[in-house]
């Protein structure tokens, strides 16, 4: 799904209109779309009544659109003006042509009309307030949408582009807002909504076009299974493992077992052909029969945690990698560290031979070695290692992912987690185009942004995913992905969705978010690729 600011929608409405496609057609097909919603949703219910809340903008116009569209289509189409429209106003009267009824609020002031209406309803469509918004709400407004809450039993509350009380590009909501189940964006989700706590005021997100020309380089998107489905490999039918990658996925230290194996088994249930887990000998000796389908790669080791000289290991043992993850459930420790270090840049080992690379001095070698890595994922603890390092990202080869949590995107961009979730899209850009890397900012509501280009938002916020491992497991997928071939983007994209789907149907099998572990949402992976 599209995503925009209210200035760039307003922008591209304009310039429609400059070009032929005039106001009145894109209000006419805003409100044909959203009936065509509410008839394929909730048609087949039985009784087929729609109370609309209108208001006097367009957002109002486009649920008098969508109720004449219902009427038309047999529906009783009730308007119910949140405040007096133009006189002879156009639309109301083309939903009075089609048999619908109107009462002006102001008319009603004891409410007994719209709780008749009210009660009968199959949707009541949210339409007094849209972009034009400008917070706080007046009297008027307040009120009827205090008064409809307060009525008791409520149909389906469909919202004409964001639940009425919302600021689209501020995403702070009025204390009226009524809760939607559906939100209907116009050609567009606005920026705001993918915001607290506008975005829990929504429901479900869906949107219809309004007749704006298609913008080929769209550069901001609500990420959904369609997206997710177009990016995920082929699964040709003449495959060998080869066709799938190889993942390596380098992780853990005696404190953080477990990361290997989530990340590990969430690489293989994305569809890597092959997955090598590179970890120390002790961690394999208790994981390696949890996992018979993984080969291994046994990493030198301090004190528990992986050391300097596993950097000569791991690199001897890449020619067949497709993807290399990096840093779940590394610890922190200076040996993890420098192996990070001489890994991304071998001329830095303090014992050179150890590496058993014979190669040119200095930065030769470093081009060679950084040639030399595939396309790598930086998770966790490998991020506050790196932001140790001086210049890290230039370090990095370019389009790496990194897939920090607020804390982590904090040290690695020296901003406090505050103002990092106040503005958690503009700060994933604005980092990895610095970073000339992949930003993964997870967290509720995920956001992926590629350096000078594409941004993508997951839309899901869930509890189940509010879990030790799972980062550990979203950081598998998304090797997984990249294994297989699948751009940095795209993997993260799709990873990081699929990981949200994951979470929710997890919670759903278990019986309560609560209860969902790490390993749950691994094995609900399969069911989200079966549904796609
Ligand atoms: N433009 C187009 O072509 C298309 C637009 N589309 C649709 O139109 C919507 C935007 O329409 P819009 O710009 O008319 O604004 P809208 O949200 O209806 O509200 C304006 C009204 O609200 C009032 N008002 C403002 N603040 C208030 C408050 N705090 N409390 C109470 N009232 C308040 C304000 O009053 P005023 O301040 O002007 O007196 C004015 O009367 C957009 O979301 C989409 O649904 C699509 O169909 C596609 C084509
Ligand atoms: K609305």
């Amino acid at each position: 799904m599209k995503l925009l600011t209210v200035d760039e929608i307003r922008a591209l409405e304009a310039d429609a209109n400059a070009k032929g496609m005039r106001y009145e057609t894109m209000i006419e097909n805003a409100g044909s779309g959203l009936a065509e919603v509410i008839l394929s949703r909730y048609g087949e219910i039985g009784d087929t009544a729609a109370v609309g809340l209108v208001g006097s903008g367009n957002n109002g116009g486009d649920a008098l659109v969508a109720l004449t569209r219902l009427a038309e289509a047999g529906w009783e189409a009730r308007a119910y003006l949140a405040s007096p429209r133009e006189d002879g106003d156009r639309l109301v009267k083309g939903l009075l042509e089609a048999g619908g009824e109107v009462v002006i609020g102001a008319e009603d002031p004891r409410r007994e009309q719209l709780n008749a209406w009210l009660h009968s309803a199959t949707v009541l469509m949210d339409g007094v307030l849209g972009t034009g918004i400008r917070l706080p709400l007046r009297k008027e407004a307040a009120e009827l949408l205090r008064d409809v809450k307060k009525s008791g039993m409520l149909p389906h509350v469909v919202a004409v582009d964001c639940p009425s009380g919302v600021d689209c590009a501020s995403g702070e909501a009025a204390p009226e807002t009524l809760q939607a189940e559906l939100t209907v964006c116009m050609e567009a989700v606005k920026t705001g909504l993918m915001t607290f706590p506008a975005f829990e005021l929504c429901g479900e997100i869906v949107t219809v076009a309004i007749g704006v020309p298609e913008d080929a380089n769209q550069r901001q998107m609500v990420i959904d299974a369609d997206l997710a489905r177009g990016w995920l490999p082929e699964r040709r039918l003449d495959a060998h493992k080869g066709t799938f990658g190889t993942a390596v996925i380098v992780a853990g230290s005696v404190n953080y077992p477990g990361a290997a194996l989530l990340a590990a088994r969430a690489a293989y249930r994305i569809g890597s052909g092959l997955v090598t887990c590179g970890t120390i000998a002790a961690l394999q000796r208790s994981l390696a029969g949890q996992l018979p389908e993984a080969t291994w790669l046994i990493l030198p080791e301090e004190m528990g945690v992986i050391s300097e000289d596993a950097a000569g290991v791991v690199l001897q043992n890449l020619n067949r990698a497709t993807a290399l993850l990096l840093g779940s459930g590394f610890g922190q420790e200076e040996a993890t560290g420098q192996f990070l270090k001489t890994l991304l840049h071998p001329a830095s080992h303090s014992r050179r031979v150890a590496i058993g690379f014979v190669g040119a001095q200095g930065v030769k070698e470093k081009e060679e070695m950084g040639g030399r890595l595939p396309p790598l994922v930086v998770d966790a603890d490998g991020l506050k290692l790196l932001a140790k390092m001086e210049d890290w990202w230039k370090k990095l080869p370019a389009n790496s992912i990194l897939t920090p949590h607020p804390g982590e995107m904090s040290i690695l961009s020296g901003l406090p987690v505050a103002e990092v979730q106040k503005e958690r899209m503009e700060i994933a850009r604005e980092m990895a185009e610095r970073w000339g890397q992949v930003v993964v900012l997870k967290g509720a509501l995920t956001v992926i942004a590629e350096p000078g280009g594409r941004l993508g938002v997951i839309p899901v916020a869930s509890p189940a995913l509010a879990r030790a491992g799972t980062g550990d497991v979203l950081a598998g997928m998304i090797t997984g992905l990249r294994a297989q071939g699948v751009g940095a983007f795209e993997a993260a994209a799709a990873g990081a969705w699929i990981h949200a789907q994951a979470g929710l149907l997890a919670a759903e099998k278990v019986g309560h978010s609560a209860s969902v572990l790490a390993g749950d949402v691994v094995e609900a992976i399969a069911d989200v690729l079966s549904e796609l």
